[in-house]
């Protein structure tokens, strides 16, 4: 056979092509609250070297013997608490898909875009979208990990996700990824207005408004991370354009995990000594989180509301996190829109 004649056999499968994909990536979400459930998320999320550095010598005896026998229930409560009874599922996960609607209506001008959605743990993950897109004929995806500050927990963990589902592929799709964008002055004015928005709906004004960002190890900070500074800067610019003192917004960090330092100062230390002190009114925010999840709903808007009451505090409110509201989508939208061009 003569290699024209090769070349126009159709031996070759048939491929759908000129399509862009663009994917949304959150951190993820357990299937259900009771403890196989959680164990199985627990697992994938706290097996990933981005996200426990230690060495698995060390770690995985204390994961297997210890945190995996009794975080699952312990924190299986807590997402009861918070899940999205409706749907039967968190709200982390309704989220990140009224967020891909919306983002796919968006659009819709363009014929050639598909838009979809994933988690970096549980499901649907990441490599089942990408091979979707592809089998809809996106021969490029936009990879958009939904974190404004950027982390090698977070951030890197899902690009690395996303290029390890194209390691077996003979045919790859063109991979772009969203860098952070926490200071894009449409995600500051966006939290500016939902910081505006929210207080006006209140008959009390804030002695004291924290910023609570979701913490990492300071081994990682002092290894090279740069979350820490990414999350301070957010937070001058809207001390910035809110025309606040430091002592007015405050930067504070949650959410830690094991013995390690974390990055200081801790929201919960924070909330109970400005209770000691004699503040009485607080409001907090987590601009770090682009929807509302565990981390806000629960260890903010429960946990932490009832230890400023518990320290002598009185008017405690969370401002939500943008979520799919306008202010919300405007922001994504405005950076997807930016990281596709060449593209569409
Ligand atoms: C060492 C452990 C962890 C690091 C580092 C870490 C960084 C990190 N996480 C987020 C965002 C989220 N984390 C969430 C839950 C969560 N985080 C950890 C541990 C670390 N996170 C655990 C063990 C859990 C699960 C709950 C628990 O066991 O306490 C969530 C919520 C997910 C949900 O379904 O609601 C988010 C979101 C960021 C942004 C970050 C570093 C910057
Ligand atoms: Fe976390
Ligand atoms: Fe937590």
């Amino acid at each position: 056979m003569t290699s024209a004649a090769y070349m126009l056999s159709d031996n070759h499968p048939p491929v759908a092509h000129g399509k862009v994909g663009v994917l949304l990536v959150n951190l993820g979400t357990p299937d259900g609250t009771d403890k196989v459930s959680m164990r199985r998320y627990l697992k994938e999320f706290l097996s990933d070297r981005r996200v426990i550095e230690w060495s698995r010598l060390f770690w995985y005896p204390i994961l297997y013997g210890i945190v995996l026998n009794t975080r699952p229930a312990k924190v299986g409560k807590a997402y009861e608490t918070i899940w999205n009874k409706d749907l039967n599922e968190s709200y982390l996960r309704t989220y990140t898909r009224n967020q891909a609607e919306l983002m796919a209506k968006s659009l819709s001008g363009f014929s050639n875009v598909v838009v979809d959605w994933g988690m970096r743990y549980g499901q649907p993950s990441i490599a089942s979208r990408i091979e979707a897109l592809q089998k809809q004929g996106c021969e490029r995806i936009l990879v958009f990990p939904l974190y404004p500050q950027y982390a090698a927990a977070t951030t890197a963990t899902v690009n690395d996700e996303a290029f390890k589902a194209l390691l077996k592929m003979r045919w790859q799709p063109a991979l772009r990824t969203v860098p952070p964008y926490h200071d894009d002055p449409v995600y500051i004015e966006a939290l500016v207005n939902s910081i505006r928005q929210h207080l006006s709906t209140l008959d009390w004004e804030p002695e004291v408004v924290l910023t609570s960002f979701h913490g990492i190890p300071k081994s990682y900070f002092e290894k090279g991370d740069p979350y820490y500074c990414q999350c301070q800067k957010t937070a001058r610019l809207l001390r910035e354009k809110l025309g606040w003192s430091e002592k007015k917004l405050q930067v504070t960090f949650q959410s830690r995990f094991g013995p390690e330092e974390w990055l200081q100062p801790y929201t919960d230390k924070t909330v109970e000594k400005l209770g000691h002190d004699g503040v009485k009114r607080i409001a907090v925010i987590n601009p770090g989180f682009v929807s509302d999840c565990l981390e806000t709903l629960e260890e903010i808007a429960e946990q932490a509301a009832e230890s400023f009451h518990h320290a002598g505090g009185e008017k405690f409110t969370h401002i939500p996190c943008l979520n799919d509201s306008v202010d919300g989508m405007a922001v994504l939208e405005h950076v997807v829109r930016r990281e596709l061009q060449g593209w569409i």
